[in-house]
């Protein structure tokens, strides 16, 4: 049932370059996607069943609210069914989204991440794009508003891929998917990968091995293809790379900060070239909240009441890089002006 759902973006992605990584993505779509993977997923699938059918509405996947209306908006218990349906799919940390009606104002304004990296990054008209750790695809739909010809979402987290299920219902692009699973189950390449554009952002400080991290995007890439990547980085220490030795931010799974110039150096190290910084920008309490959408602890929270340039830990408060970089042959792709 849930696999139906993905068979269109199936059926696109058999057509482009990322051809032979169909496959392998739908099996083990299908393995994790099953009801007995994970004891909240039976809950998650009745919730997306229970979604009202709504008629097409009108789509902006360019706006700052990624929305589908229709003219007299939707009331009455298929209003109240749409927002009870997703808000079992609680708690939303990536939107905004409008559908019919509904505003998803979710935990982070993702939309201003989006400004930030859409102002930076060559063209995505036409392109191949492959998002690591996308979450529930709100990025992926503004990639396709920006002229992507396909993204492939992945993410290990099943929640964000039945909030992608659930919005997607509406908002209905088959040239977008988030499939369950992690970067290192991408296909592991002898030669040059299909993508064009590859984001990884809000990913790399998660993983163990950042240098594998950098290394499974360089392979995704084509030849000439642009990584953007945004990461935590110490704002004031280039050279340091901190290693939380217990908890950043409250958050358990945190393993390296690093300073700018030690972040270059992991680029150039695996393989990158063109490495450019262009935003740096420290995390507010506007930017990353809690909203009747995602009602636990925010960054509020995680900073620390004496000092709030300073984690509740007393490590430096969240600031993140967003830097482009460009893999090794061709020529590259066109930039903004
Ligand atoms: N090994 C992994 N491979 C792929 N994804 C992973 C892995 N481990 C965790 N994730 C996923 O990486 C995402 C990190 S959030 C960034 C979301 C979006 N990109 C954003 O930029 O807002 C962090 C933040 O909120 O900034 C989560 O969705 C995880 O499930």
């Amino acid at each position: 049932m849930t696999l139906r759902r993905l068979a269109p973006f199936f059926a696109r992605m058999a057509a482009t370059p990322a051809a032979t990584w169909a496959a392998p993505l739908r099996r083990l779509a299908a393995e994790r996607l099953h009801p007995e993977r994970h004891g909240d997923l039976p809950g998650w699938l009745q919730a997306l069943e229970s979604l009202p059918r709504i008629e097409p509405g009108e789509i902006q996947l360019d706006a700052d609210c990624v929305q589908v209306e229709r003219g007299p908006g939707v009331h009455g218990s298929a209003g109240e069914a749409l927002r009870s349906g997703l808000d079992a799919l609680h708690p939303w940390r990536k939107g905004p989204f409008c559908l019919h009606g509904v505003r998803i104002d979710a935990e982070w304004r993702a939309d201003w991440k989006w400004a930030r990296a859409a102002a930076a990054i060559a063209q995505l008209h036409d392109r191949l794009v492959l998002d690591v750790g996308g979450g529930n695809g709100y990025y992926g739909y503004r990639a396709l508003g920006a002229g992507a010809a396909l993204v492939l979402g992945i993410d290990p987290t099943l929640r964000f891929v039945l909030q992608f299920l659930a919005v997607n219902q509406y908002l209905r692009q088959d040239r977008l998917a988030v499939l369950p699973a992690a970067d290192t189950d991408l296909p592991l390449l002898a030669a040059d990968g299909p993508f064009d554009t590859a984001l990884s952002m809000g990913v790399l400080y998660h993983r163990r091995d950042a240098a594998a991290h950098l290394a499974q995007l360089y392979r995704a890439l084509r030849p000439g293809g642009e990584l953007v990547l945004e990461t935590l980085v110490l704002p004031h220490d280039p050279k340091s790379v901190l290693r939380p030795p217990g908890r950043y931010a409250r958050m358990r799974n945190v393993h390296a900060i690093p300073g700018i110039d030690v972040l270059r150096g992991w680029l150039d190290g695996a393989g990158f070239r063109r490495v450019e910084v262009a935003d740096v920008t420290r995390t507010t309490t506007d930017e990353q909240r809690s909203t009747p959408w995602m009602r636990f602890e925010s960054l509020a929270q995680c900073l620390s009441p004496a000092n709030p340039q300073r984690t509740i830990e007393g490590h430096p408060a969240p600031t993140r890089a967003l830097l482009t970089a460009q893999k090794r042959g061709q020529c590259g792709l066109a930039r903004p002006h």
